[in-house]
């Protein structure tokens, strides 16, 4: 698909009453946020948002010529990060957010990638679709986390790899005053001086600390029937990345 085309829509409706409360307000939040997203990424973690998407692809295993699914592709990093280390393989780019998707599309190489609009929780794809599936900063945003990882389960291919990016809530320790007094109000402050939209910074900091921490979210990769789950920590815990494997 080029970049002057539109998202494709995958089979499943992506009308604001189908998916639930949760899912329409989150729709509508990063609608809203896209034009300044990937700006707010950078400043937010200090640069290293796309060494962490490095990471997620590299974790991902997809031989060249595979076939990747990056859910919740929002304006397409961790996407385009596989064309770039991978130029044979079939990356799809999937987001409920049109208004992300349509920034995307408007990015370097993005007509490489193949933009489809879809649900995490009803994905338009068949069973056993692809090599690997991955997404950052999706779980957190989801109605009901094991729903989202069935789905992903289903879709993968048996030996195929699933990868996830997130937050995760201040640790103990010393270091965990600090971190909450920036999620708090250093990250609603740069969500309003940089984004104009205070309220959606405000919600990633309620969300992360009321998210999983790493260790339960390994047990519900556990639970969803994926084998080999490990995780790493990065930027003093604040952030995780989880990977696992469906088995063969
Ligand atoms: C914080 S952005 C992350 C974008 C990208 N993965 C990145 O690393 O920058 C979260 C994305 O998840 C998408 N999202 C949230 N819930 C979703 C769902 N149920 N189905 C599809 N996309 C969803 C949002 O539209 C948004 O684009």
């Amino acid at each position: 698909m080029t970049p002057e085309t539109k998202p494709e829509h995958g089979a499943q409706p992506s009308h604001h009453a189908d998916l639930g409360e949760k899912g329409a307000r989150i729709q509508g939040m990063f609608d809203k946020l896209a034009p300044r997203y990937d700006l707010m990424n950078r400043v937010m973690t200090m640069g290293q948002d796309q060494r962490w998407r490095r990471f997620v692809v590299a974790r991902a295993e997809l031989a060249e010529g595979g076939r990747v699914l990056d859910l919740a592709s929002g304006t397409g990093d961790i996407a385009l990060e596989f064309k770039r280390r991978l130029p044979e393989a079939t990356v799809i780019a999937g987001d409920f957010s049109l208004g992300m998707m349509r920034h995307g599309i408007t990015r370097p190489h993005a007509g490489q990638l193949h933009w489809i609009a879809c649900d995490a929780m009803r994905l338009p794809f068949a069973d056993n679709s692809f090599g690997a599936v991955t997404f950052g900063y999706l779980l957190r945003n989801v109605a009901s986390i094991p729903t989202a990882l069935a789905e992903v389960y289903r879709v993968l291919e048996p030996g195929g790899k699933v990868v996830c990016l997130d937050t995760t809530p201040p640790p103990p320790g010393i270091l965990r005053p600090f971190i909450r007094t920036y999620l708090n109000h250093g990250l609603p402050l740069l969500g309003r001086l940089l984004s104009a939209d205070a309220s959606a910074y405000a919600y990633l900091s309620s969300s992360t600390q009321s998210f999983e921490t790493a260790e339960d979210l390994a047990d519900l990769f556990s639970g969803a029937g994926f084998q080999s789950v490990a995780f790493r920590h990065f930027m003093f815990r604040t952030v995780a990345i989880h990977w696992a494997r469906k088995p063969s």
